[in-house]
């Protein structure tokens, strides 16, 4: 026992059972009172703007999260701790208004395992089959917000998502990593001897290449649209593995032959959260924008970075990708910590304006907290 309780002092079994239901009965009756708050908190919202009331507040979200984590003072993981939290606030918010949150498919995918890390559990969530279709359905506002990944600390940007940023109105409300890790999976039955087909998505084949080089050499790789695509097929075909996460292995009724097969550890995925709105300050922001320079100017990057320098404001992320416009022009996509209502991130882009062709928000929203 960590704090020195020896066997002689502690209660008896029954005596502890007591006491966590005790406890249970306060924590119920102290859930149900904050969920009774927060269908105040909708018709305070209601009223304000009947016509468009926005339910979901990303940045009190990430407030809240934080001050849990910071007060935390165990046993539990702080982490752990806020996780329960964002459930709970997860199904407060379902009372004020159930959200539906567009993915990229099909069901079983990392991506609605970010979704769900982030939203929490009591969104309805919808998988579709391409980034193009969670950019539109979000546009079109036949969901409320879409999640899609961004970048791999692997493999870096996921190009499509990015350009998608070029040509639509839609804008980023959060953002939310997840540790990834890869397992091979085969369907009950499968013996390793007899595995001459691997299939997963291109990124996680490329994820987990030498682990596949080392102990799969002769066996095909084969590119399928997703993990849990990969998943799926595998279930009649008793010579082939998947690579897919812990959420298909569930889904499909797969077999985890080999665990944790990613070659780099920390592999990790940042996802983005995308919807119509604009979010406030939480305190904690990042600013995306997407910057096209002038073409054949000479120190264009260097105009871009210096109000940033001068300012000391820290950049987290900034890439380059071929502007769709014209040719050998280029946009610069770039991430920053603060929000656009701060006065120095306002003065950055009145600076930026005459050195830039062109300069485009794509939000400001919370830092990721878990
Ligand atoms: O504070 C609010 O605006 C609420 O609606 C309450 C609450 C919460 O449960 O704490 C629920 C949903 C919002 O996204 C943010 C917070």
């Amino acid at each position: 026992m960590s704090d020195g309780m020896s066997k002689a002092t502690l209660p008896g079994l029954a005596q502890i059972r007591d006491e966590i239901d005790r406890l249970d009965a306060d924590i119920q009756a102290l859930i149900s009172a904050r969920a009774r708050c927060a269908q105040q908190v909708a018709l305070v919202k209601q009223a304000e703007d009947p016509e468009a009331t926005v339910f979901y507040r990303p940045e009190r979200e990430a407030q809240v999260l934080q001050k849990v984590m910071a007060r935390n003072e165990g046993p539990l993981h702080p982490e752990e701790m806020a996780r329960l939290f964002r459930e709970i606030m997860s199904a407060c918010l379902a009372l004020e208004h159930p959200l539906r949150i567009a993915f990229l498919g099909p069901n079983g995918t990392f991506t609605q395992t970010a979704a769900l890390k982030h939203f929490g559990h009591s969104v309805q969530t919808v998988p579709l089959n391409t980034i193009d279709e969670v950019f539109r359905e979000v546009e079109a506002g036949a969901v409320n917000y879409g999640v899609v990944p961004v970048e791999n600390t692997t493999e870096g940007i996921v190009t499509h998502t990015a350009d998608s940023f070029l040509t639509s109105s839609a804008r980023i409300i959060g953002e939310v990593e997840l540790r990834i890790h890869h397992h091979l999976l085969v369907a009950e039955g499968t013996r390793v001897e007899s595995i001459s087909r691997i299939y997963s998505h291109q990124q996680s084949l490329a994820q987990c290449r030498k682990w596949l080089d080392a102990h799969f050499p002769k066996a095909e790789r084969v590119a399928v649209s997703s993990n849990a695509e990969a998943a799926r097929r595998i279930k009649g075909e008793w010579h082939s593995a998947a690579i897919a996460g812990e959420t298909a292995a569930d889904m499909y009724g797969l077999v985890k032959r080999h665990e944790c097969i990613e070659d780099n550890p920390s592999n990790t995925t940042r996802f983005l959260i995308i919807g119509t709105e604009s979010v406030s300050p939480s305190g904690e922001d990042k600013t995306s924008i997407v910057v096209t320079m002038k073409r054949n100017q000479a120190g264009a990057l260097h105009d871009i970075l210096a109000p940033f320098a001068a300012r000391g404001i820290n950049l987290t992320r900034i890439e380059s990708r071929p502007s769709k416009n014209d040719i050998w022009t280029y946009v610069f996509f770039i991430d920053f910590e603060g929000h656009q209502d701060d006065p120095r991130v306002r003065e950055v882009m009145s600076e930026l304006d005459p050195v830039v062709s062109d300069v485009k928000v794509l939000g400001s929203y919370p830092r990721a907290v878990l």
